[in-house]
């Protein structure tokens, strides 16, 4: 059991066991059921006065972000969610949005319930599907109205379907493409003309590992590219007017149940642990240390870089198996060389 990170979390109101250790098990239980090394815990663990949302364990000082503002598309879930508890943890308030109302009041009511009495932190939400202008305008005005201004953006809303290229239909490629592309611009131009050309500010977004090709996911892989160079764009156009830009990227797989739930085959996100060096997937605490990395001040000389947060996956193998075949000969004078090669 490794050492918990810092001061945290109550004991279970039936045994010993600090929230930190259950969550803990929870983790090994998500990542290695198929090897059943697992003890089954003998009861619910139940925290006193704790919601269903893990207590915070965030490495960095709580009162890092206390006079900030920031804005988490698709944070009801996944790692948008667990991004935005470490920031309400930080006591920053957040306005999450996305299209599904349902969800994001649940999470709000959830994290809500973890700020203390004592912190500045806030947390509401408001409906926005980053693809369309008019939402994306009113995500950032209603924002300002409602919490005085924007000090961080994190472009985390996104995602896509598996298939081979040849079936991507053209809704299929501009749904996609408009979902992680053209939705993360339209968020980060309205940020800026709203409010960070005047005021200055941070943005991340989150992108995936597409560093050598994404087949079966051209489409995401190539919005995705999309945004790394934008960041670059604009980390450069706007370092004028104070503002910093960053993405980082996920690789293996991220665990969580929306993102499993995605996918038709709940295993796909567990498939990639083979071809991962750290041989487990990563956690959404492990991308969430990476954005308040980059949206705090030990990162004020840091912009315009993607940060891999991948085990190292990006720099092993593909995930995609080529199947044998002799469709692509070689050119040559020599007779006889193809043989050979
Ligand atoms: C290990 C992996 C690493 C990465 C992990 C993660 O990212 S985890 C995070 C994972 N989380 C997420 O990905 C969450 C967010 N993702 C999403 O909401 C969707 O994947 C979206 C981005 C396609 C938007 O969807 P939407 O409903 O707003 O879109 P829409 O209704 O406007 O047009 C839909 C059109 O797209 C097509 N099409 C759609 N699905 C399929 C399919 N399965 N099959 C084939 N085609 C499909 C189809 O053409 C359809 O229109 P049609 O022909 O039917 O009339
Ligand atoms: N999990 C993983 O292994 C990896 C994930 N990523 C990326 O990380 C990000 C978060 O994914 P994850 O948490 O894993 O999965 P989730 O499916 O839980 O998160 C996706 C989030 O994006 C929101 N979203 C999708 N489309 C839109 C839209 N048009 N407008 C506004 N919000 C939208 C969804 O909310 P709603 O449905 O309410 O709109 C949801 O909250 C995504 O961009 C994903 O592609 C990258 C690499 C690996």
């Amino acid at each position: 059991m490794p050492e918990c990170p810092s001061v945290c979390t109550p004991q279970c109101t039936n045994c010993d066991k600090s929230q930190f250790q259950v969550r803990h098990r929870t983790l090994e239980k998500r990542f290695l059921p198929k090897f059943n090394i697992l003890k089954h815990l003998s009861h619910d663990h139940k925290m006193a006065g704790q919601t269903l949302v893990p207590n915070v364990c965030s490495v960095f000082r709580e009162d890092l972000f206390h006079d900030k503002v920031a804005i988490v598309t698709g944070g009801g879930t996944g790692i948008g969610k667990t991004i935005t508890q470490e920031l309400l943890h930080l006591g920053c308030k957040v306005m999450i949005a996305s299209r599904k109302v349902e969800r994001l009041k649940k999470a709000v009511t959830e994290l809500k319930s973890t700020i203390s009495r004592s912190s500045l932190a806030d947390i509401d939400y408001l409906q926005c599907n980053i693809r369309n202008e008019d939402e994306v305008k009113n995500l950032m005005s209603q924002t300002i109205k409602q919490f005085g201004g924007i000090n961080f953006l994190v472009n985390n809303g996104g995602g896509q379907f598996p298939s081979g290229a040849g079936d991507i239909r053209l809704k299929g490629w501009n749904a996609v493409v408009e979902t992680n592309l053209t939705g993360t611009f339209l968020c980060c131009r309205e940020v800026f003309n709203q409010w960070f050309k005047d005021h200055g500010g941070v943005i991340v977004n989150i992108i995936v590992d597409n560093f050598k090709g994404f087949p079966l996911m051209s489409h995401s892989g190539a919005a995705r590219a999309g945004v790394e160079n934008l960041t670059k764009s604009l980390s450069i156009e706007w370092a004028e007017y104070g503002v910093r830009i960053n993405s980082v990227a996920p690789g293996g797989g991220i665990y969580s149940e929306t993102a499993a739930a995605n996918y038709a085959n709940p295993t796909m996100i567990q498939s990639s642990i083979p071809r991962v060096p750290a041989k487990r997937n990563g956690t959404t605490e492990e991308i969430s240390a990476s954005v308040c990395f980059l949206l705090s001040p030990a990162a004020t000389f840091i912009s315009g870089e993607t940060l891999r947060v991948d085990g190292g996956a990006s720099l092993y193998k593909n995930k995609y198996e080529i199947p044998e075949h002799n469709k692509l000969p070689g050119y040559t004078w020599e007779k006889d060389l193809s043989s050979k090669l």
